[in-house]
């Protein structure tokens, strides 16, 4: 079955699980997927209604599925997500001023990947994502793009290359025309212009917002209308500053969701790096979590600092005393037991299991707030 097929299937079961939602954002990214400007009118249409009839699930279902039943007489080919489209080998930055040093750092970034890059304040994730975007010079190593067409001019690797600042420029007029004004630099006509900005519109969840200024929208859904402006010029590597930095939790979850998914598309897929602080969430739809300490790079996967990898490391936030929790962990190979202050980080041998740990802490009846196993999570980096 080909993966746009799958991707059809999957949505069919969002719907069949009344997980519409999700199920809708997903019929979104296949009509997307379709380039097909008629299946476009029919998902604005539907868009239009839905915002019309907010309580009446049924009825989006059922018309959701004739929607999906006209995507699957589409033919949609996959593009190639093979080898990089970035190729960082032994990037370093040194800056005059303040002495800081970033790197070396090599890396090859794919497309229809996520990279996430953490770490805390001032260890050069911006540095990173600004010399990736070309917009500042590394000082050594080298720095290969492999783009599906040719690149003319500076204002094509600006469309297939896209930096978006923590902080992004102020815009006149209403969040439609500004994004109508993006493809009409193309040279797209009027009614096609239309209707891509209406279909990004609604997929980047502005529908009730479009009419809207730039004074007028949150920051979130102004992150949202930058989104929206750069992918209507179907970028090949988005570069992001903290696109979380503005938002709620939960608008957080559904803004990585709904990028993953973007990025993932089977005829315009997208390699993503994203700087974040909100290090849970970015690991969560990361493929690669990328970790910058004082400018040094260390990939998830390897070890730092001389840890161990075959370690089991817990984090624990418990009221109960360090005693008590020592005593309900005697049975098992502990290593070392540390207060960082905030929580507990309980070290095992390699081979002893979770559940063993979650056994030990329940029998002996310690309170528990918050527990986590952060053994392969960049989690470990910053608690220790
Ligand atoms: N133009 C510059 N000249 C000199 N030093 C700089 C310059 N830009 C950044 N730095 C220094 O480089 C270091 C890394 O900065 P960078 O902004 O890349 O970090 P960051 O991880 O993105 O930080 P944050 O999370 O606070 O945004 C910092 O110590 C900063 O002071």
């Amino acid at each position: 079955m080909s993966l746009y097929l799958q991707r059809l299937e999957e949505v069919k079961s969002f719907f069949d699980n009344k997980d519409t939602v999700l199920g809708y954002r997903k019929l979104m990214d296949c009509a997307m997927d379709t380039q097909d400007m008629d299946v476009y009118k029919k998902m604005i249409a539907l868009t239009d209604w839905k915002e019309q009839h907010v309580n009446n699930e049924t009825g989006l279902i059922s018309r959701s599925m004739e929607v999906l039943s006209l995507l699957q007489t589409k033919k949609v080919e996959p593009a190639s997500t093979q080898g990089p489209v970035i190729t960082a080998s032994d990037i370093t930055k040194t800056y005059g001023r303040s002495g800081f040093q970033l790197g070396p750092v090599s890396i090859d970034i794919k497309k229809g990947h996520i990279y996430g890059l953490v770490g805390e304040n001032g260890n050069g994730k911006t540095t990173l994502l600004r010399i990736l975007a070309r917009e500042l010079n590394n000082t050594s190593g080298s720095l290969n793009y492999v783009f599906k067409e040719d690149i003319a001019s500076d204002y094509d690797l600006r469309a297939k290359l896209v930096y978006i600042p923590q902080r992004t420029a102020t815009w006149y007029g209403s969040l439609k025309d500004n994004l109508k004004f993006v493809l009409s630099n193309y040279g797209v006509a009027p009614e096609e212009n239309e209707t891509r900005v209406l279909m990004m519109i609604a997929r980047l969840g502005l529908w009730n917002y479009k009419q809207l200024k730039w004074s007028e929208l949150s920051s979130g859904y102004k992150m949202r209308f930058e989104l929206a402006r750069t992918l209507l010029r179907k970028p090949e590597v988005m570069l992001l500053d903290e696109p979380l930095a503005n938002l709620d939790v939960l608008a957080q979850q559904v803004v990585l969701e709904d990028l993953k998914s973007i990025c993932n598309s089977v005829v315009n897929p997208i390699a993503l790096i994203l700087s974040s602080q909100q290090l849970y969430e970015v690991e969560k739809v990361s493929d690669k979590v990328i970790y910058l300490k004082n400018g040094q790079y260390t990939d998830n996967n390897a070890s730092f600092k001389g840890e161990t990898l075959d370690q089991l490391i817990i984090e624990i936030d418990s009221t109960s005393d360090r005693e008590a929790i020592k005593k309900a962990f005697e049975n098992l190979p502990i290593e070392k037991l540390v207060y960082n202050g905030g929580v507990y980080l309980a070290y095992f041998a390699g081979d002893t299991q979770f559940y063993r740990v979650l056994y030990a802490l329940g029998a002996a009846q310690i309170e528990v707030t918050y527990i986590r196993n952060i053994s392969s999570s960049t989690r470990r980096f910053f608690v220790s």
